[in-house]
């Protein structure tokens, strides 16, 4: 046992994102709605933007609530531009489904197992606050001026440029409460965490009535 390793094993971060193996098929496409080239609109720096937390059972779409109710939530961020008029979701997610980011596929011509887990940013126009409120959360957490989103923007191009791999699993040593963490999952939830946190270490004030939870 290596003496000196570090837990978790921090997350591992690469200098650009590839281009995606063409044998991995998405069942839908990835940012529908989104800026191809996942741009994010400028805003003036003095506008006011309201910050909502998103939250909404995995699958809604095909199960309803009923992944809601096993607390497997999907998590985003709702921006609302006071000078533009106009909402915004951010969110984080497979470009291949969860299935793909939680299984690797066994390919005879492909030495180890395979992974089709590429995750991405997400950016788009609208909230669609049916989708959030109905069985989630769509709760307004903060303001953040027009300066601090585009601060954000740009931290968000960067991060979605290195942090490319969707980790499903939450790996511990043994089921004990007081276990050592040995891999952390990176998946939807943790995006938002990451930006919440990049927000408050801008100096915006954020706080919501509930916290968004780590799957697993
Ligand atoms: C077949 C796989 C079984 C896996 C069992 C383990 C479940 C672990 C669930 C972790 C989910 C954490 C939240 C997350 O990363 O959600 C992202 C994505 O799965 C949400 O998908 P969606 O279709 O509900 O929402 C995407 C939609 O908002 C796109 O606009």
């Amino acid at each position: 046992v290596n003496i000196n390793q570090q837990w978790p094993v921090p997350y591992r971060r690469f200098d650009h994102r590839p281009v995606a193996d063409s044998y991995c098929e998405a069942m839908f496409p990835f940012c529908p709605t989104g800026n191809m080239d996942g741009m994010i609109p400028y805003m003036n720096n003095w506008d006011v933007i309201s910050v909502f937390r998103l939250q909404a059972p995995v699958w809604e779409f095909k199960y309803g609530s009923l992944l809601g109710k096993m607390h497997i939530m999907h998590d985003a961020i709702g921006f609302s531009s006071a000078e533009r008029g106009k909402n915004y979701t951010m969110e984080w997610y497979e470009l291949f489904q969860l299935g793909n980011c939680t299984f690797p596929h066994l390919r005879t011509e492909t030495s180890a197992p395979f992974w089709c887990n590429q995750g991405a940013a997400c950016f788009f126009e609208g909230i669609d606050d049916i989708h959030w409120s109905q069985n989630g959360t769509l709760e307004k957490i903060g303001e953040i001026s027009g300066g601090q989103f585009n601060d954000m923007a740009k931290w968000v191009q960067q991060d979605n440029q290195t942090g490319i791999y969707y980790e499903t699993w939450t790996v511990r040593s043994d089921p004990s409460p007081n276990s050592t963490l040995w891999f952390d999952s990176y998946d939807c939830s943790q995006f938002v965490h990451r930006t919440y946190r990049y927000l408050t270490q801008q100096g915006a004030l954020l706080s919501s009535r509930s916290q968004t939870r780590f799957f697993g």
